[in-house]
């Protein structure tokens, strides 16, 4: 069933006359013409548009209770418990910081959180400088937050000796103010002046000048260090840290986009050179001789969304790993983004006080590619066009042209929609505003200049007059073909894409099926990193998705051209291509491969079916077309026996795969959560699996990829029924399957070699003492797996590659 925003989205386009989608322009306007004429549009923007996402809203109740549990857990020290709490406390307490008594409560939470960061093992002294930070700017009368500092910064050793000091002293005196008990703080600050005068003593000794000079050389950095990181200062991910939109050098004025390109060349990394190619159009090479594995270049996105997954997952600013975060910190307004410090916090553009996308739930209700383009188109429009990335990603290509018109029309309503809610939540916020007597600022924003840069609300008024339904169409077409998904590690299912981000360098990069680089994220920051030795001059070539082996040519030319609109011609795929790939990979048994009568001399070649066979089925069966004929024997498929027989057999045995798969990624979960999966429902999944395999040996060549998807299935089932022996058999074959396919050095035959060794560690650990010898062949394996694994792993990944 569609949802409500998918039926408008079908309603819109269906009015769309289509001869209007030769432009982007035309689409554009047809589109925002029946997007606000259709009735629905008023219902879905209520919702994607309600105020009362304000879960937010302060709770006075929640936070006192979470306050309080949290305590608790501190009295029993569990520290990680205690932090967790009062971090769901701040959530909370931050929307009454704008009240005295909220930046007080707000202020011993923070202060609270740092004193449990200390006390966990090992000590988050980092994190708890910055909470205690965060208390003193709540609320700089308490003193607790600057004597938490104080020791944070004295344990952490990063800062100047006196900055500390000022901090206890601080601590100290507002401590005598409240008539509080100063014995802790006044100790702390004995301690610090005498280390001081010792330093002091050491340097006059040493004859390096007068103490006073020296102590304030040594302060002013410091200083700024601490108050940087009280104020949030820390940049990330190009954003300053005050929610701007980050500047950038700008290009002179008249100057041509050669100009903007060497500007972020030269950012990008020191090798990198663009070339432009018949075949591919402009791309990056490498403008020296690059080694095999080496990073060589490095990005940042100019604009981005997180996806679903990745707003439980990452923080919104930086994309670090929240997992690893022991204090976050979370939007003050609205319970949509999560942050991994304060600083990333202050630095999200989007999430500033008053912002259209802050409060409201549409930015997590439209797909992620309709914000990220939404906001590409506003980053573009604020930054203008002497920005060298922002003239980069307007030079990208989009391929609308190609698109056919049902789905330019469906495209074009998905921008017009997108449009009109943002534009409808900037007026909104615009109309409460002034209804609260809050007047515009002086300092509105234009776009292009530094000021169009500012987040909020006055700067997405000022931006309403540049951003049309036409540039987030633009916008759209732009991350379709050249945007990433950022993943949290080379694997690729769309269930681990954390965000959609455009890299203003990396989108430059052209595609081979066997590239040449690899590409890996830390947070947001994209990493180049080549496979092979790549000569001066030479293209750097990443993947954008299917890779030799993975499938075969028409396959992934298939692919590429419904998901990019071109026709690839990388060295796997030219006419003369390199010898990679084996019809067998997806390939039928030769038809004289012999029945079950065991009879000799059988042919190991492999056939695939005529291209007369429908598209559609090859499809549906992972098989591709060729010549009917055995590339061995020359032995011809019997077309009526293989439609009658052979087909409908493979087609149960997809599909009961299909189902059992399904049963055992239930069970893994249940196991997860809850102990041992149900032994019934794992053992029929085997028996199931075994079927399958058994009807796929009989028609399948044995290099067949799919042969090899139903022993990882098998291996599976093995696993959680607690047999790692058979589950290592099976991961065996399915590896010798991967190795006939993929090219050497691939990293999908080292993530399998890497996951054998594990089940064999799991064989050897379950092996009794009967079977030593058995459990030290497991491991001798094991270790041999890993070695192969960890050698193409470090090429493709650096040191990083142990954590994936
Ligand atoms: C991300 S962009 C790469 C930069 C692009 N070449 C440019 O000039 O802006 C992707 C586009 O480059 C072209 N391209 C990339 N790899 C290619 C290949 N292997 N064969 C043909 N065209 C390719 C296609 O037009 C594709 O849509």
């Amino acid at each position: 069933m569609q949802s409500p925003l998918q039926h408008l989205l079908t309603e819109i386009s269906g009015r769309v006359n289509p001869s209007e989608c030769t432009t982007i322009a035309t689409a554009a306007a047809e589109a925002a013409r029946h997007c606000l004429e259709v009735p629905s549009f008023a219902d879905v923007a209520a919702v994607l548009l309600a105020t009362n996402v304000q879960v937010c809203a302060a709770d006075e109740e929640h936070v006192l209770s979470c306050k309080q549990r949290g305590t608790a857990a501190f009295g029993r020290a569990q520290y990680k418990q205690a932090a967790q709490l009062f971090s769901e406390a701040t959530r909370y307490c931050d929307e009454l910081s704008s009240t005295d008594y909220g930046a007080v409560l707000a202020a011993r939470l923070y202060c609270n959180r740092a004193l449990c960061l200390t006390k966990m093992q090992p000590p988050r002294l980092q994190e708890a400088l910055q909470d205690s930070s965060a208390a003193i700017a709540c609320d700089p009368t308490f003193p607790k937050a600057w004597y938490r500092r104080a020791c944070a910064a004295r344990a952490l050793g990063t800062v100047a000796g006196p900055v500390v000091l000022q901090d206890a002293r601080r601590a100290l005196q507002l401590l005598q103010q409240a008539a509080q008990d100063t014995s802790a703080a006044a100790a702390l600050v004995a301690e610090l002046e005498a280390e001081q005068e010792a330093s002091e003593g050491a340097s006059t000794a040493g004859g390096t000048g007068s103490g006073t000079s020296n102590r304030h050389s040594a302060a002013a950095p410091a200083a700024a260090a601490l108050a940087a990181t009280a104020a949030g200062s820390a940049s990330a991910n190009g954003y300053a840290a005050t929610g701007k939109l980050s500047e950038g050098a700008l290009v002179p004025a008249g100057a041509d986009s050669a100009a903007a390109l060497r500007l972020l060349l030269q950012a990008a990394g020191q090798q990198l050179a663009v070339a432009e190619s018949e075949e591919a159009g402009r791309g990056l090479v490498a403008a020296a001789s690059l080694a095999a594995g080496q990073d060589v270049a490095q990005d940042q996105p100019f604009a981005h969304a997180l996806t679903k997954e990745g707003r439980r997952q990452v923080c919104a600013t930086c994309m670090a790993r929240l997992a690893d975060v022991a204090a976050p910190f979370y939007c003050r307004h609205c319970p949509m983004p999560s942050y991994c410090s304060a600083a990333c916090r202050a630095a999200d553009p989007y999430h500033q006080p008053g912002g259209a996308e802050c409060g409201r739930p549409w930015a997590a209700l439209l797909p992620a590619e309709a914000l990220a383009a939404l906001r590409l188109a506003r980053r573009m429009a604020a930054l203008g066009e002497r920005h060298p990335a922002a003239q980069q990603v307007a030079a990208l290509g989009t391929h609308f042209q190609e698109l056919d018109p049902s789905d330019a029309a469906q495209l074009a309503a998905l921008a017009a929609v997108t449009h009109a809610t943002w534009q409808r939540a900037v007026l909104e916020s615009a109309a409460a505003r002034a209804a609260a007597g809050q007047l515009p600022g002086g300092g509105a924003a234009h776009a292009g200049s530094a000021a169009g840069e500012e987040a909020g609300e006055e700067a997405e008024e000022a931006l309403l007059s540049c951003v049309t339904v036409e540039a987030v169409l633009s916008a759209l077409c732009r991350f379709q073909i050249n945007g990433l998904a950022v993943v949290p590690s080379q694997r690729r299912g769309s269930e681990d894409r954390l965000a959609l981000a455009l890299y203003p360098v990396a989108s430059l990069m052209n595609h081979s099926c066997l590239p040449n680089v690899a590409v890996r994220f830390e947070g947001s920051k994209l990493i180049v990193r080549t496979v092979e030795a790549v000569p001066a001059g030479q293209p750097l070539l990443h993947c954008y998705g299917p890779q030799a082996g993975e499938m075969t040519t028409p396959q992934r030319q298939r692919l590429l051209r419904a998901q990019y609109y071109f026709t690839c011609r990388c060295r796997a795929c030219s006419p003369a291509p390199v010898q990679l790939e084996s019809p067998a990979a997806a390939g039928l048994k030769c038809p004289s491969f012999g029945g079950s009568d065991g009879s000799a001399g059988r042919c190991a070649g492999a056939v695939q079916p005529p291209c007369s066979v429908a598209a559609g089925v090859l499809h549906r069966y992972q098989l591709s077309a060729g010549t009917g004929a055995c590339t061995a024997c020359g032995a011809r498929l019997v077309m009526d026996r293989w439609q009658e027989q052979q087909l409908p057999e493979l087609q149960a045995a997809a599909e009961a795969q299909a189902a059992a798969v399904a049963a055992l990624a239930q069970q893994d979960r249940q196991q997860q959560q809850a102990g041992p999966a149900a032994g019934a429902a794992v053992q029929q999944a085997i028996r199931t699996l075994r079927q399958c395999l058994r009807q796929r040996q009989q028609h399948l060549h044995p290099h067949n990829l799919l042969l090899g998807s139903t022993h990882d299935a098998l291996a599976h089932a093995w696993h959680l029924a607690g047999n790692h022996e058979a589950a290592a058999q099976h991961l065996r074959h399915s590896l010798a399957i991967l190795a006939h396919s993929y090219p050497p050095a691939s990293t999908a035959v080292a993530f399998q070699q890497r996951q054998l060794a594990e089940t064999l560690r799991l064989a050897a650990a379950a092996a009794s003492a009967a079977t030593a010898a058995a459990a030290e062949a497991f491991l001798c394996e094991a270790r041999q797996a890993d070695e192969a694994a960890e050698a193409v792993l470090q090429l493709h990944f650096g040191p990083e590659a142990r954590d994936r």
